[in-house]
């Protein structure tokens, strides 16, 4: 054995790179993360919200936490616009503010209406610990004022949600179709244009990524890390509680 640097098991990004020549930084993270993309992308909630047999309250509890989830994640997106090198890295960033600020945000708006959330529920209920733990570490990459924590963040969030919304689209049931609450929510993380965001966030990070020194790309992992954590936490909370 050499005495070779890992993260976990996964080897450390210079010996990663000779090995994966034509593959980028993005795709680096994702193998330092191991099983844990997968268990967020082939988590048995997200199965069950392409049968459309999430359990209403359960339902309920997930949007008023992801909504609280979404008002840090649109100021850390602003704040990677902020930080981009150039004004044509910012441009995608800041189309997809206005998607979330808009067509996203509206959908949970509807959701609450439809599905008879109360104020109470809404703005009463506690954070559960991955809300919480999530905020924390988008305000906390926020705060670095470093761009690849921030994209590192985003990343997984949105890499994550087209994994498993692409995978379930394919089997959701059309006839009946699903509830809005459901299809709607898979359409946000599907198709061309979200796969897009997707795309420009991993090109960011596989620009940003070589530039950095040990110590900064070793940060970087760490956001990424946490935050695919948190997504399991997440869906772990939405299906079982806390
Ligand atoms: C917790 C969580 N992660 C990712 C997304 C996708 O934006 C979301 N809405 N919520």
């Amino acid at each position: 054995m050499s005495g070779s640097t890992t993260i976990g098991a996964a080897k450390d990004w210079p010996e990663w790179q000779q090995d994966n020549p034509d593959q980028g930084f993005s795709k680096w993270l994702v193998s330092t993360v191991g099983d844990n993309w997968q268990a967020v992308t082939h988590h048995p909630f997200t199965d069950a919200w392409g049968k459309g047999e999430v359990p209403t309250e359960n339902l309920r509890r997930y949007l008023v936490q992801d909504h609280r989830f979404l008002d840090r994640f649109v100021s850390l997106l602003a704040g990677a616009v902020a930080h981009a090198p150039t004004l044509a890295d910012r441009i995608p960033g800041c189309q997809f503010l206005a998607l979330i600020t808009g067509k996203e945000n509206t959908y949970f708006e509807r959701c609450f209406t439809a599905l008879g959330v109360r104020n109470n529920q809404r703005f009463g209920t506690p954070d559960w610990d991955a809300t919480k733990g999530f905020k924390n570490l988008m305000a906390d990459a926020l705060q670095s004022s470093v761009y690849a924590n921030m994209v590192a963040v985003l990343a997984v969030a949105e890499g994550t949600y087209l994994g498993w919304a692409d995978r379930v689209a394919k089997t959701a049931p059309t006839n009946p179709p699903l509830d809005f609450w459901f299809s709607e929510w898979i359409d946000l993380h599907t198709g061309d244009y979200f796969a897009s965001v997707v795309a420009y966030l991993n090109a960011q990070l596989d620009e940003v990524g070589p530039t950095l020194d040990d110590a900064a790309r070793a940060e970087c992992q760490r956001y990424f890390a946490q935050a695919t954590q948190l997504e399991i936490d997440f869906f772990n909370t939405a299906q079982n509680g806390e």
